[in-house]
């Protein structure tokens, strides 16, 4: 059995995941953690009556009393690093959605994982489509390098442009020359009007309530477009994807950026 931490238990993903892992016959869940829980409570649910997992306030309080092998992580950018470097420093394999790590902090936590011979995982998408998408957009960049990404998500969502979005803009810069799309002249007479810039593409993000997760990558060619889009219309879309690599993590020795790198 994998003994496994969600951390942000009580948040629209960390809820999905800490049910996914109770539901996994290779699973185990030993502990929860939220900074606004009650102190001493345990987690609960009608679905699981039987379940006896207790909630921490603290992550330092939850690594005295708990022994896990992975800390399943879907809090806020604000303190996503912070987690992921102490359970490393704790032996605990973390698997991260949380999103909004910069280049430096992934680069930072490779380089504990690679040196103390830990797993871990960041993937901005756990969505099997979402990781298609992005390969299939990198794919086209080779040939339509003109390219422009549109990620669309609910409306309380915390960073922009999603990891997501970063991420695809990432692979598309490893096959495309940088390159400023668009007119050169081009003046905008509302600040952000073409969206934000990566490499001289563009992202732009849209926020809605009744939206879940979306994103769209348009090519634009010779006489020609290409859209590549995909669509998360219920956050279980993301559970196949954690639950690989709760599995596959604790028999890494290094850290992973992309879940691209794990199927
Ligand atoms: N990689 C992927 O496939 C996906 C990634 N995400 C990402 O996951 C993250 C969470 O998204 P979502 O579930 O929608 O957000 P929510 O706002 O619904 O949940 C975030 C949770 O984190 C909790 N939290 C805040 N601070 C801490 C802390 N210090 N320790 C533990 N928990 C904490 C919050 O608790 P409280 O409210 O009590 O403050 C809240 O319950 C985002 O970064 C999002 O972009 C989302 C979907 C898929
Ligand atoms: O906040 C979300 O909801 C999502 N966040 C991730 C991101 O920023 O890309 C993954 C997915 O898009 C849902």
């Amino acid at each position: 059995m994998i003994k496994v931490i969600v951390a942000g238990y009580q948040g629209k993903m960390g809820s999905t995941a800490t049910k996914m892992v109770l539901s996994h016959t290779e699973f185990e869940l030993v502990a929860v953690l939220d900074p606004h829980a009650e102190i001493n409570a345990l987690w609960e649910d009608a679905a699981f009556p039987d379940v006896n997992v207790p909630v921490f306030k603290k992550k330092e309080d939850l690594v005295k009393k708990v022994q896990a092998d992975v800390w399943i992580d879907f809090t806020i950018p604000a303190v996503a690093y912070e987690h992921t470097r102490f359970a490393l420093e704790h032996k605990i394999a973390p698997v991260v959605g949380t999103t909004g790590f910069t280049d430096a902090q992934v680069t930072e936590l490779k380089a504990y994982a690679k040196a103390h011979k830990i797993g871990g995982l960041i993937a901005p998408n756990f969505a099997i489509g979402a990781v298609l998408m992005m390969q299939f957009a990198q794919k086209a960049a080779q040939y339509l390098p003109d390219v422009e990404i549109i990620e669309l998500h609910h409306d309380q969502k915390l960073d922009a442009p999603s990891g997501t979005a970063l991420k695809t803009a990432e692979m598309i810069a490893e096959v495309r020359a940088t390159k400023k799309q668009g007119n050169s002249a081009e003046k905008e007479l509302l600040p952000g009007a073409r969206g934000a810039d990566y490499e001289g593409m563009k992202i732009h993000s849209v926020r809605l309530p009744g939206l879940i997760a979306h994103q769209q990558v348009l090519f634009g060619g010779t006489g020609e477009g290409l859209t590549i889009r995909h669509d998360s219309y219920d956050r279980a879309s993301f559970m196949s994807g954690v639950a690989l690599g709760v599995k596959k993590v604790v028999a890494l020795e290094e850290f992973i950026y992309g879940l691209e790198n794990l199927l």
